[in-house]
Order: structure tokens, then sequence, then C-alpha cells
């Protein structure tokens, strides 16, 4: 590596995070005709890496397992962090912001099971493991008669869970599971219209300084314009209904031509109850049209709808 890289990435050091960083330094180092050798990748270990005993959301939420690359950044010991999207909070620490996203992988998520290929033929009450509340809800919504668990860890530690008999299955994003090559691991891929996808699922960010003009005109030509117009509809939405991680919340936005749609919905945790709001409207709109949606649910399920607070 020379001297001084040409760029400095932070990421976790998970194995899907790995591949994602690896995948941007080999795209910056194309588009702008550098060795891949002279941009850096760091690995940090974040307080979420940490906390495998709990549920995240118990342990204090999304901001867990960004902090410690944040704090990075504005110290400018790197000058990008490579997130999945889905991970990362509404609100961004002062001076820093998602300026960039990578064109999206498949936004579904995948049921792997062993008892049976096919959620719906489980055997009444089989215990399917996830570790999102989002894809609790929603298989309880389904299969109100399963029983679900906490599941979490890595993908790699979920499927090492899954073969030694613990669970009758799982699901993950297929994004993850393609990027990791073990998508054949997949006995049902599930649309996203029977189950609507996270905020941000499949989509890589790219975090930096805002005032970083240089570290943002190298990302440019790495942007994907109707994935950061999704991801700025669907976040919007998330930032109006987002009071706590404990939420099932869904939402996915596509654009088509200059159209942008989007889809939003809200789960109680047993799945017994769902509101879904959609709008479309034009591409400038993107922020209006989450927003819009959030305010609308926010409206439609009235206080305790998620439960204890
Ligand atoms: N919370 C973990 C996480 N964060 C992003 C992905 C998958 C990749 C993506 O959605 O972009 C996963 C694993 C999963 O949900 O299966």
């Amino acid at each position: 590596m020379a001297q001084s890289p040409f760029l400095r990435i932070g990421t976790r050091g998970s194995a899907l995070a790995l591949a994602q960083a690896h995948l941007v330094r080999r795209l910056l180092a194309a588009a702008h005709g550098v060795a891949e050798d002279d941009i850096a990748v760091q690995v940090i270990k974040t307080t979420g890496d940490a906390i495998l005993d709990r549920p995240l959301s118990e342990a204090g939420g999304k901001g867990l397992f960004t902090r410690e690359i944040e704090e990075q950044l504005i110290d400018g010991r790197i000058d990008l962090a490579v997130h999945s999207s889905k991970d990362m909070p509404t609100v961004l620490p002062e001076g820093l912001g998602l300026v960039c996203f990578l064109k999206r992988e498949d936004v579904r998520d995948g049921f792997i099971g062993r008892a049976s290929a096919t959620i719906a033929g489980l055997p009444k009450g089989a215990v399917v493991g996830s570790s999102s509340l989002r894809r609790q809800a929603q298989i309880r919504r389904e299969r109100p008669d399963l029983q679900v668990v906490t599941f979490r860890g890595n993908v790699q530690t979920r499927l090492a869970k899954l073969n030694a008999g613990d669970v009758a299955g799982t699901m993950l994003a297929m994004a993850g599971l393609n990027r990791l090559g073990i998508a054949h691991e997949v006995t049902e891929i599930v649309a996203a219209d029977r189950f609507l996808p996270a905020v941000g699922q499949g989509a890589i960010g790219i975090e930096t300084r805002l005032d970083d003009t240089r570290t943002r005109d190298l990302l440019a030509p790495l942007d994907h314009r109707p994935t950061a117009l999704a991801l700025a509809a669907e976040r919007a939405f998330l930032a109006v209904l987002d009071g706590s991680c404990r939420t099932p919340i869904a939402g996915l936005a596509g654009l088509d031509g200059e159209t942008l749609s989007f889809t939003g919905e809200i789960l109680r945790p047993d799945g017994s109850e769902s509101h879904v709001a959609a709008r479309s409207g034009g591409a400038s709109d993107a922020v209006a049209l989450g927003r819009d949606a959030g305010a609308e649910l926010k409206g439609r399920a009235g206080a305790g709808f998620f439960g204890p607070a």
C-alpha cells in the first residue's frame, strides 16, 4: 500500500460487512483507475458486535452498530463507512450523512426451512427463529400457531443454529445471502408484497463527513439515483414512525420512469393487526411521500399500537 492510501474505508468485521466493504473498494478502484491496495479497509469493532446474548432492541437499538465507526469518521481516521442501510438510524451524528447508495440488491426475504421448505408447510407449533421484530410479526400474521423465537448473531451463526436443529426454519435477507454467496440455502423466496421488507433492505449506504467534498466527489460515480430516491422516501417514512426499535415497521419504494411509489406497513408484534399506506408521486417528492405515509399510519395506529412502551 502507498504511503498514504487513496481512501480509507471503515467497516464492521462480520463476513457480510467485509463483503460489502470490499465491493465498494472494488467499485472505487475501478471508477478512479487506482489499485485496490491503495484503498484501505479498516475493521472497526462496535458495541453491537459485542452483545450477543440479548435482543438488540433491548440493548439500545440501531446506533450500537455504528457509533464507533462514526467516531472514526468524525476524527478523520477513515474517509467513508460502508453500511447496510437497513441498520442505520434515521438520525445521524451532526456533520455526517449517507451520501451515496449503491444499486440495490434483491429486496426480498428468504425462508430457510429444514422441517419444511415453505412457511405454509411447517408443522403446527414449529419453532422459527428470527431476530427481526418485523419478520416475527409477519410470520405470526400468517401462522399464529408457530413459536417464533429471537435468533441473534450474524448470518453464519444463524445457519449454524438451524443446522444444529435449534429451529425448524429462519428468515434472512436475500441481499445478504447473495453477497455471501449462500443464497442456495434458501428454500422459499418470499415476495415483497407478502413480507414487505425493512426500510433500506438490500441497499448499501455510504456515510461520510458532509464537508468532505473530496470523498463525496469520488463516491459520485457509485451513486445509483433510483436507489437513493427510494431510500429517501423509506427513511423519511421511518423517521416519522421510529419511536423506538421495538416496532415492527416495513417500507419499500421503487422508481418507475420518474414515478416513485412507496408502500409502508406497521404491524402489531403478534401479527394480529397491521396497516398499510401507499403513495406515489414525482421523484422530487420522495421525502414528502414517505413522510405522508408515515403520518397516515401514525394516525391510524393510535397510542399503544406497538404494545406497552
Ligand atoms: N440486521 C442484519 C442485517 N443487515 C443487513 C442485512 C442483509 C443485507 C441487506 O439487507 O442489505 C442483514 C441480515 C439479514 O437481515 O438477513
